[in-house]
């Protein structure tokens, strides 16, 4: 793990249905042959020093844990979705939950194939923070890598509990300290093949971006 890493559990969310893809996004190989989920916890593994969850939508097979823990570089937890198929926030609320009472969870999505362990450093809550610490370059805000607070856990569970979903509507109704990053590469996601193999075919999609990111 880096130097500066921070005292947080991490989560990768790997729940979703990847319909757009067409295939499971976390399963995506890497031109260094790791898949997506590999790569983002690894990236999680060397940014935080407390526990790694990989949110799924529901268990894992037998042996998968075994294969993660070896890409972290430690042991990795399964966080099954406490009510599948909701999306993300959902994800994010059972994760905040299983490390209760941690403050701070270091979230990435799977499909953030340059994010980089900079970014949570770059993040670092900070006293006064009381709602999600996010990335944003330019237009593009990246809700899905950065810092959520177990603060926001009784917004979130309320917001869930009425129906919502949509990650943007719940961030009107709490606190977010936007933080501008410079390296908009790391906020990109994959939902397509063609995004796929856009980024596949970029040298960047070959090897971690480089690690400033201010
Ligand atoms: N735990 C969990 N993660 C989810 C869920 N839905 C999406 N995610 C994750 O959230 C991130 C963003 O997902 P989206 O691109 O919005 O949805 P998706 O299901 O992956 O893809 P589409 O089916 O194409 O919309 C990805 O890392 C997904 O794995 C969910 O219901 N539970």
């Amino acid at each position: 793990m880096a130097p500066e890493a921070l005292p947080y559990p991490g989560l990768v969310l790997a729940g979703g249905a990847s319909r757009r893809m067409g295939r499971d996004k976390a399963g995506l190989r890497l031109p260094d042959g790791r898949t997506l989920l590999e790569h983002a916890l690894a990236v999680l593994a060397a940014a935080v020093t407390g526990p790694l969850l990989v949110s799924t939508a529901g268990p894992v097979p037998p042996g998968r844990l075994q294969t993660w823990a070896r890409a972290a570089g430690r042991a990795v937890a399964v966080c099954p979705d406490l009510r599948p198929g909701r999306g993300p926030l959902e994800g994010i609320r059972s994760g905040l939950r299983a490390v209760a009472p941690a403050a701070w969870l270091a979230v990435l999505a799977v499909d953030l194939p340059g994010a980089a362990p900079a970014l949570w450093i770059h993040l670092a809550p900070r006293a006064g923070d009381d709602g999600p610490v996010l990335p944003v370059a330019g237009d593009l805000r990246q809700p899905l890598a950065g810092f959520w607070p177990a603060a926001v856990l009784p917004a979130l569970e309320a917001f869930l509990d009425q129906g919502g979903r949509r990650v943007q509507q719940l961030l009107q109704a709490v606190p977010v300290r936007w933080q501008p990053v410079t390296a908009a590469g790391m906020l990109v996601n994959c939902n397509t093949p063609a995004e796929w193999a856009a980024w596949t075919g970029h040298p960047a999609g070959a090897r971690p971006p480089a690690p400033g990111v201010e």
